[in-house]
């Protein structure tokens, strides 16, 4: 069975368009704001959405998210209110959602009863960014039977790897821009596109870039390089500066809209 995320690919590709996939933390500052979020950023763009389980100890996060993370934890937020919170955006909308979970997480809940709730509740896919590749057959095989989409990270320092990672990958690759943690680059220094090439010749799906990318002169040159651009500290940002006022929605909307006109231009 094909996912949610495999039938927004290809319907992107044939009309020749990118992916334009936006990561938030659930629950920052509240599941409401998450909610509407979703349902906004959809309107305004997103093909694919990127929801957070905030987590204290998260390792590959910069401070940006690790703020969003804390936000969503003082507020409230844990697996089983963020599970609810999926089940209500279910009701309104077909948009592929992904989980960004650490695996600990993953692991306190039960894997069966993490995957098994995935799969009721709607989840399409999940990217462990601390899932060491030994350790990923086992949930692999759990996951294709809920035809959930193990989302492989691959980096540009994992080269020899890259055939190993993206091996019965389904989904998409999250090839990440550039070593260390989420967050701002000023530039990024390795050739994306021989990257990107690069875990083009291991595997046929589709590959998003990711880290950093963080503004609409960003995503506009780098989206012929790649089939899909990730972009989360930018939007948290966004969300940052409309807590003050309550204008998050509005703030992020404008700015997801500009990150889509960007991927569009011809
Ligand atoms: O924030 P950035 O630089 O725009 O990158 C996306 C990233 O935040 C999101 O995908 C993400 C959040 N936490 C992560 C942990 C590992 C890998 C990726 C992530």
């Amino acid at each position: 069975m094909k996912s949610r995320i495999t039938k927004r690919f290809e319907l992107l590709q044939a009309k020749q368009e990118k992916a334009l996939i936006t990561y938030i933390t659930a629950g920052d500052p509240d599941l409401n704001t998450t909610q509407q979020l979703v349902l906004e950023m959809e309107k305004a763009g997103a093909d694919i959405i990127e929801l957070g389980i905030p987590y204290s100890d998260p390792l590959a996060d910069g401070p940006v998210i690790q703020r969003a993370s804390q936000r969503a934890l003082a507020g409230g937020a844990n697996i089983d209110t963020i599970f609810q919170l999926v089940e209500s955006i279910r009701r309104d909308t077909e948009i592929p959602l992904v989980f960004l979970v650490y695996f600990n997480c993953v692991f306190k809940y039960g894997l069966e009863r993490f995957l098994n709730k995935c799969h009721r509740k709607g989840i399409d896919g999940l990217v462990i960014p601390d899932l060491p590749l030994e350790e990923r057959s086992e949930l692999q095989n759990m996951m294709q039977q809920y035809a959930i989409d193990l989302i492989p990270l691959v980096a540009p320092t994992s080269e020899e790897r890259i055939k190993k990672i993206v091996a019965n990958a389904s989904g998409f690759v999250y090839c990440v821009s550039s070593m260390g943690v989420t967050g701002k680059r000023n530039s990024f220094d390795v050739d994306l596109a021989g990257f990107v090439d690069k875990v083009k010749k291991h595997t046929n799906i589709p590959a998003a870039l990711g880290f950093g990318i963080s503004t609409p002169e960003t995503v506009e040159k780098l989206k012929n390089q790649c089939d899909g651009l990730i972009v989360g500290s930018a939007i948290i940002e966004k969300i940052e500066e409309g807590l003050k006022d309550n204008t998050i929605t509005e703030n992020v909307c404008s700015f997801v809209k500009k990150l889509d006109e960007a991927k569009n231009i011809a």
